[in-house]
């Protein structure tokens, strides 16, 4: 459903992702895993063109490449973002933070009054699927780090959309509710047919919930497989080579595009 060819991202001098080619299928559940600044949330965000890239090019079925506004817009509209520090707005009731999801289906002038009633029974819908009903009309700041970030999947539930892309959305949460909101948020996009690009530091949660495993190291695809593929071996090694320079080689050698609902290959 959406193609990256030959996409690249430089940061003045700094290489953040190399010529990169991959393609992502509509339902697919795909974790993103490499140590610090090895280009994960680099290359998420080019799925959006949340960065614009140095070169290379984004298409998406159904809208072609992402080049004009109009393109982008619609593409965005149905992407929804998943963010570490949740990225709601504190003071305001869950039901309003989830509402926020709505605001690309109405112009700027329409979005400064109340949305109609269908659109709020709607956003109480994406709030019961997260199991958080109860708590819509209260401030998300009064609610846990693991509530929050449920509201913050019902909020990208609230654009209908067809990509949920998620930063490291569990990285602030202890390991029992990171397991729990990965849980809900990955049985909802199977449930919807959502694909799912999600960025983690946890490998284990990667191999429990992951259709396909993509590694990064140094701005390169090292590795792309399912997770039965990734040998303990090879996962220490995507986190053992953090300093600038080449890819480890040991990990470098396991790039391949091994099962027919995905490719991939590092374009030279
Ligand atoms: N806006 C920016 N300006 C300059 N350099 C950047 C910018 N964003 C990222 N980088 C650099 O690009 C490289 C890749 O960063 P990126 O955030 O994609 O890594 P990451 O794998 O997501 O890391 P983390 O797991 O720590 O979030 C890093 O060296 C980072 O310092």
């Amino acid at each position: 459903m959406i193609h990256l060819h030959k996409v690249s991202v430089q940061f003045g001098n700094l290489v953040a992702l190399h010529p990169t080619t991959l393609d992502f299928c509509q339902g697919q559940f795909t974790v993103l895993l490499g140590a610090s600044g090895a280009g994960k949330s680099t290359l998420l965000r080019c799925l959006n063109l949340m960065h614009t890239p140095h070169a290379g090019e984004v298409r998406v079925d159904g809208h072609g490449p992402l080049q004009d506004r109009k393109t982008l817009q619609m593409h965005r509209r149905q992407t929804g973002m998943i963010f570490q520090q949740h990225q709601l707005i504190g003071r305001l009731p869950a039901l309003q933070n989830v509402l926020m999801g709505r605001l690309g289906y109405h112009s700027t002038l329409r979005s400064l009054f109340p949305l109609p009633r269908a659109e709020q029974e709607f956003a109480l819908q994406c709030l019961e699927r997260v199991g958080l009903l109860d708590k819509a009309l209260t401030r998300v700041d009064q609610l846990s780090g693991g509530q929050q970030q449920r509201v913050g999947i019902a909020r990208a539930l609230a654009q209908r959309p067809r990509l949920i892309l998620a930063d490291e959305p569990v990285a602030s949460l202890d390991p029992v509710s990171a397991d729990k909101v990965l849980s809900l948020l990955h049985r909802i996009c199977k449930e919807d047919g959502i694909s799912a690009v999600i960025s983690l530091h946890q490998v284990e949660l990667a191999r429990k919930y992951a259709d396909r495993i993509v590694g990064l190291a140094h701005g390169r695809l090292v590795f792309d497989a399912t997770p039965d593929a990734l040998t303990p071996a090879q996962a220490a090694a995507l986190y053992e080579h953090k300093a600038a320079g080449t890819p480890p080689a040991d990990v470098a050698a396991t790039v391949r595009s091994p099962f027919p609902i995905a490719t991939a290959k590092e374009a030279l």
